[in-house]
C-alpha cells in the first residue's frame, strides 16, 4: 500500500499562481494582523478560542516547504485566517474590519486565477 506523504508540492503553475497571491496579500494594507501568528501574550483567550490558528507567515512556509498538495488546499488555510478573524473580533473593529477586506480581496484574486 502507497506511504502515505507527508508533503506533496503543488504542480509549478498552481504553486506559481498561490505564490503570487500570497506576495499580493503581503503588501495589502490591511494585512499587518495577519502577518504573523497571533501573540497569545497579548491575546491570553486567543488559543482556548481559536482551534486551529494561522496566519500569512505560516502559509508562506507552508507553501515554500512543499505542504500544499494542491491549490485549493492553500486556500483553505487562506479561509481559515478570515474565518478565525470573525470568531475572534467584532465586524466594527479594526482587526474586525481588515479580515473582512482582506478575505474580499482574496476571493477576487482566487475568483480571476479560476477564471484564467
Ligand atoms: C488576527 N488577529 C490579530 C490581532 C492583532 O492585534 N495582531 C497584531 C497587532 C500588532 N501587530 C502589528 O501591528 C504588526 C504586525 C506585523 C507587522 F509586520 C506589522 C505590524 C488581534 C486579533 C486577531 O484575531
Amino acid at each position: 500500500n502507497e506511504k502515505k506523504e507527508k508533503s506533496k508540492p503543488l504542480i509549478n503553475k498552481e504553486f506559481a499562481a498561490a505564490r503570487t497571491i500570497l506576495d499580493e496579500m503581503e503588501l495589502h494594507e490591511d494585512s499587518w494582523p495577519f502577518l504573523l501568528p497571533v501573540d497569545t501574550k497579548q491575546f491570553p483567550t486567543y488559543k482556548k478560542v481559536i482551534k486551529k490558528p494561522m496566519d500569512l507567515s505560516t502559509i508562506r512556509s507552508k507553501l515554500e516547504g512543499g505542504s500544499y498538495k494542491t491549490k485549493d488546499d492553500f486556500s483553505v488555510d487562506v479561509r481559515l485566517i478570515f474565518d478565525n478573524c470573525e470568531t475572534f473580533n467584532e465586524d466594527e473593529s479594526p482587526v474586525g474590519r481588515a479580515g473582512h477586506n482582506m478575505r474580499a480581496y482574496f476571493d477576487s484574486q482566487w475568483a480571476d486565477l479560476n477564471s484564467s
